[in-house]
Order: C-alpha cells, then structure tokens, then sequence
C-alpha cells in the first residue's frame, strides 16, 4: 500500500511555487515541514493556516546549502512523525553570460539546485522506503531540456535534477516511492528578480501562477508521473529537443530561449 498522507517536506517554502506546494499540502490535511532562509515568511505561513483551521506548517529556518543540513531536515521530520513528502523546491537563477558571472555565486548555485537536492534525497528517501511508500517532488524547469545560453548554469542544474529524478523514478520501482520531476515553464514569482536583478523584464501572458502550477505539480506527484510538464505549450517545447538536431537546439535557445522567458533582447548577452 502507498502511503501518501502524512508530513510533507517542503524546501522554499518562503515564497514562490513552494509556498504555494506548503498551502495547498496543508489545506487538504497534510502537516508540513516548511523550509526556508526567511522565518518571517515561513511564521507568516504557519500562521495562516492556523487561522484557517488547516494541517499545521512547521517553520525550519535553514539555508538547505549549509554543511548537515539534510540531516537536521531528516531529524526534525522524525520528531514530527516521519516524512511521506519530500518537496525539493528551493532553487534560484543566475542570468547573464557564463564569464562574466561570479564564479562563487555560480558554484553557489550547483550547490544548491543540485547537491542540496542530492542530500536531502539521500537523507530522507531511505525514510520514505522503509515506512512503504512516499512521493518524492524535484522541481527541475523546462530549462532542463535544452541547454540554456545566457543562463548556462541554471539549465545545466535543471537537466541534472531531471536526470537524477527519472534514474531515482526506476531505482524506487516497487518500494511504493515515486519521483516526480516537475519542469514548469516561466510561473509568475520571485526567481527573476532574484536571478537576475536589475535586467528588465516583462510579464508573459501565458506565464503560469505559483497556484496554478502548485496544483499541478502535487496531482501530478500524487499519481506518481515521473517527467510533469505544465500546459500544452510547455510540453510542445520540451519535445523540440527531441526532434530538433542539437546545433539547431543550441542555436534557437541563444537567440529565443530568454525572450521566452520575458526578457529583452539585449538581456541575452550571448551571439545568437
Ligand atoms: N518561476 C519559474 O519560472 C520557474 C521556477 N522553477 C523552479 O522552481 C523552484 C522555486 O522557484 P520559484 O518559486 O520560482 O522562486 P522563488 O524565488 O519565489 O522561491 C525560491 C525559494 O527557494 C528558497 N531558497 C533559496 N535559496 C535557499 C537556500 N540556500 N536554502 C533554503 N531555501 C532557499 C527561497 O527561500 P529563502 O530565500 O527564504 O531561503 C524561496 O523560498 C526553483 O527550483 C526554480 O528553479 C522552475 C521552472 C520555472
Ligand atoms: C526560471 C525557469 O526555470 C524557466 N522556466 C526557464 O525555463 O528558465
């Protein structure tokens, strides 16, 4: 049997598409470890759904980066009775051309879209496995599926996660864990300002809301897919990577690729 119910780890879920996952996992009954750098947020997400009579929101302010992170994540999720949902969330951008980034924040960002991801997998799927079952939620990005000029390190760690998480789906078969890999398209929250400060950028129409893709990404880990791509357009480019020979890939992302993303053209900063 599947056991899904249960504790919900959420890591970012001070703002964005995590906030979103904590609220709604908490709406329909689900306790949540809520994780994050900002306390103020996580308090101010515990608090609502207390107001509201929901599943309770554990705060854990954590920069999930740091040396034993995952096992305080582990550890605090046994005091509250163990884990059924591990929620690999925090994620941030850095735009701009791969030379003329900071190479520490450049580094800062494998650690923590990748290997905070890796460790936390590995301190908690264990968890998962021995009480029977589990779902298992790795935000990746449609970035995962093309490489990614002018935001080269981003792409790289979102194709990392996609992989790990596929290899991770199969690894589990029969444990009653599943692996998702959410790769959402652009969705309405913080990540550009925080990526990419100061580089003007225009909303897209079809731009989905943290909501919107929240609901999407637990029904899709609730029946165990593997690869979720929101909306029709989103999974329509994924599979151009399938079909376009890889030079013309490349090609397309530099000169499309951060326009689709909202961005001007002088943003880019790399030769098309
Ligand atoms: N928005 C988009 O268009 C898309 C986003 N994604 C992915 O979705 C995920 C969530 O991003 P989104 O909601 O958009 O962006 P936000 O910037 O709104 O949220 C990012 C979250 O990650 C947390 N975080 C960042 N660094 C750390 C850290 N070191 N330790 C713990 N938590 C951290 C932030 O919390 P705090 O600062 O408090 O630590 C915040 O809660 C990311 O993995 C992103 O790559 C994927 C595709 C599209
Ligand atoms: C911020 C994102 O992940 C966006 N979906 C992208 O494709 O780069």
């Amino acid at each position: 049997m599947i056991m899904t119910s249960g504790l919900a780890i959420v890591t970012g879920a001070s703002s964005g598409i995590g906030a979103e996952i904590a609220r709604q996992l908490s709406a329909r009954g689900q306790p949540v470890l809520a994780i994050g750098r900002r306390a103020h947020r996580l308090e101010e997400l515990s608090a609502q759904a207390g107001a509201a009579g929901h599943a309770p929101i554990h705060p854990l302010e954590l920069d999930v980066t740091t040396e034993g992170a995952a096992l305080r994540v582990r550890d605090r999720a046994r005091e509250l009775g163990g884990a059924a949902w591990l929620v690999n969330n925090a994620g941030t951008t850095r735009l701009g051309p791969f030379l003329e980034g900071d190479p520490a924040a450049l580094a800062m960002l494998v650690r923590l879209n990748c290997e905070s991801v890796v460790a936390l997998c590995a301190a908690i799927v264990p968890d998962l496995v021995a009480r029977g079952g589990g779902r298992v939620l790795n935000v990746a990005s449609l970035a995962a599926f093309q490489p990614t000029p002018g935001h080269a390190v981003y792409g790289a760690t979102k194709a990392f996660v996609l992989s790990l998480s596929e290899s991770l789906a199969v690894e589990l078969e029969g444990t009653g864990v599943t692996v998702t890999a959410l790769c959402p398209g652009p969705v309405t929250t913080e990540i550009f300002d925080v990526g990419a400060p100061g580089v003007p950028r225009r909303k897209l129409p079809f731009e989905l809301t943290a909501e919107g893709c929240a609901a999407y990404a637990i029904a899709a880990a609730e029946r165990g897919n593997v690869v979720a791509i929101p909306t029709a357009l989103s999974k329509a480019t994924a599979q151009l990577s399938r079909i376009l020979p890889r030079a013309a890939l490349r090609r397309l992302s530099a000169r499309i690729g951060l326009s689709v993303l909202g961005y001007g053209a002088r943003a880019r900063g790399v030769r098309g």
